[in-house]
């Protein structure tokens, strides 16, 4: 019971957003038309079962002209007229194909709906990053993030809707049947006692056992198909990881070594799911079982009646698909229980990463930063940085970053100088204290260059829009950068991590700084890659191009450091690197 009200919390928690959004009309108008397409597919069912019995009547009687009707015109009874058999068919035809159409639009809009609303909430409040450092203190799982994205939205919005109108269309069914069901067994006497309507107590008992009994076997499939997903995604991510660090694998022989760890891997792939495959064998022994079995079963019953002479052969026909109905109805959880695992399983890694990204969202630690006059310095007070198991990093530090000065961060090898600048940032977590930053144009620059993917154009001008930046500022900035050969590739798309030298990577910095004109430059060895004399000439570059420039920099060579008016020992607020 537990289990089922926290996969309706779950269920409620992710689905509830798209039905109250922008979207909501839409949604509904949607949600409603498959509803009422999945009603009138009944109902013609339902009047289907009907002409059957009137053509199966027909043909033990060798009546002809019924028999025609039944199929292709309409038949009077007493009760009721009911139309042909392909009179139902065809127009079930049509509604059968544009349920199917119009679930799959809602399903499309749903997807687009969420996938914009998760890419936004991940990377609009940086939470891509703070959720990378948080992880591992986080009570909910918020692994492998782009399965999520890319996989799990689809999977989830998918089998919501066809899970959804499946129990639906079952509970029609069964109200539709469970009449017909009742009104064609008859009754019978055991033990001196009349049972009316016995067909459909032993379709009630029948579907009660097999629920009950599928459910405890195959109840630990959920949390395997959760391990599943992850140790696949692990093995991806492991994949991908050999090929973008290609080079450097190929250099260190390290070959052996990552196939590995890449074997072991896939056999955590492997493992988990010989105990899938171990599980769904029992309930495919179930599952598989109880459907033959309902169906022979039925018709086994209700061959009594009809050899005693009480019933003719199109009222068999119908009694048989009447118990198949109403026991398919009541047997959802049987016979959709392995589906059912993989979506129960689907929306708790995605209920997991939503709430991980609310969580992390409503932990608002930028609102530390203070804004101040657009000319104004940089001033922390009291601010202390952890490291995300919680141990202190940097502790009370109050110093003043100078407006329009060079300013140079010393102190050894894992101080906190980074994550200094993180903090400044706005976009380290674990900070407490106050910051007050300017209105300004302020950008940051890590040792490792980031290229996105895409043109040359587009790895220069980011985060600006290439199409922003004039073609000849392109080319005038790659020869100022000294990049100019590389001017008529500029829009090629290409892995340019891979074909860059680092050095020229970190040069192509220095030209995005030059397209972006920001008024606070914080360079984390940004010229590590580089000569002496050619990282003077980028600093004088910047110095030259953007007048009102504040760079903070910081830098282990003594050259460099030189070159700085203003010198802030950021070692003096720490306990001392980790050794
Ligand atoms: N994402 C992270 N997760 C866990 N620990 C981190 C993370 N980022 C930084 N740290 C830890 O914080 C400490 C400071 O790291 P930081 O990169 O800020 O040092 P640094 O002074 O810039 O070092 P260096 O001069 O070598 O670049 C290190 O002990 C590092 O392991």
């Amino acid at each position: 019971m537990k289990s089922f009200r926290a996969a309706f919390d779950d269920l409620w928690y992710l689905s509830r957003p798209y039905f109250t959004s922008e979207e909501k009309k839409s949604a509904w108008v949607l949600l409603t038309a498959v509803l009422g397409l999945t009603l009138l597919l009944v109902g013609a069912d339902v009047l289907q079962s009907f002409s059957r019995n009137i053509f199966y009547t027909a043909l033990q009687q060798r009546d002809v002209t019924s028999f025609l009707r039944g199929l292709f015109w309409f038949v009077r009874t007493p009760s009721m007229i009911i139309p042909g058999f392909f009179i139902i068919t065809l127009p079930s035809l049509l509604i059968s194909v544009y349920a199917t159409y119009l679930q799959q639009l809602l399903q499309l809009r749903w997807r687009r709906w969420m996938t914009h609303r998760m890419l936004a909430q991940w990377l609009d409040q940086n939470l891509a990053f703070r959720i990378a450092v948080t992880r591992a203190h986080l009570k909910e799982t918020s692994d492998n993030p782009d399965q999520r994205i890319q996989e799990d939205i689809d999977g989830f919005v998918r089998d919501t809707l066809s899970q959804f109108l499946d129990i639906v269309s079952r509970t029609i069914t069964f109200v539709s049947y469970v009449g017909l069901l009742w009104a064609l067994s008859g009754s019978i006497t055991v033990l001196g006692v009349r049972i009316p309507g016995y067909f459909l107590w032993i379709a009630l008992l029948y579907s009660a056992f097999a629920s009950i009994v599928t459910h405890l076997t195959g109840r630990r499939l959920i949390p395997l198909r959760i391990t599943q997903q992850k140790a696949e995604a692990d093995f991806r991510y492991g994949l991908v990881h050999v090929r973008d660090h290609a080079d450097s694998i190929a250099l260190s022989g390290g070959g052996d070594r990552e196939k590995h760890l890449l074997l072991g891997k896939f056999s955590s792939v492997y493992d988990n799911f010989l105990g899938i495959m171990t599980r769904t064998k029992w309930l495919g022994f179930l599952t598989d079982g109880l459907g033959t079995l309902s169906g022979n079963f039925a018709l086994l019953v209700g061959s009594i009646r009809y050899f005693a002479g009480k019933i003719t052969f199109g009222t068999l026909m119908q009694l048989v698909q009447a118990f198949s109905r109403v026991e398919e109805a009541l047997g959802w959880i049987w016979s959709a229980y392995p589906a059912i695992t993989e979506w129960r399983a689907n929306v708790s890694r995605l209920a997991s990463f939503q709430r991980t990204m609310d969580f992390i969202a409503v932990s608002d630690h930028d609102s530390l930063r203070e804004k101040s006059a657009s000319n104004s310095d940089i001033v922390t007070e009291n601010l202390t940085v952890l490291r995300p198991d919680g141990s202190v990093l940097l502790s009370n530090v109050n110093i003043t970053l100078p407006q329009g000065q060079d300013i140079v961060l010393t102190g050894a090898s894992g101080v906190g100088k980074s994550t200094f600048l993180r903090a400044l940032a706005g976009i380290w977590p674990f900070t407490s204290g106050q910051i007050h930053v300017p209105e300004a144009r302020v950008m940051f620059l890590s040792q490792r260059p980031y290229l996105p993917l895409g043109t040359l154009r587009e790895a220069l001008c980011y985060p600006v829009a290439p199409e922003a930046v004039p073609d000849e500022r392109v080319c005038r900035i790659l020869d100022l950068v000294g990049l100019s050969f590389l001017a008529d590739e500029r829009d090629t798309e290409a892995r340019w991590t891979e074909r860059l030298s680092p050095g020229e990577q970190q040069r192509l910095m220095f030209g995005r700084i030059l397209i972006n004109r920001p008024e606070w430059i914080f360079l984390d060895e940004t010229t590590s890659n580089l000569d002496q004399e050619g990282e003077i000439r980028l600093y004088d570059l910047l110095r030259e191009h953007i007048p009102n420039l504040t760079i903070v920099s910081i830098t282990h060579r003594q050259a460099l450091q030189d070159q700085h008016a203003v010198q802030i020992d950021i070692g003096c607020h720490s306990p001392g690197p980790r050794v």
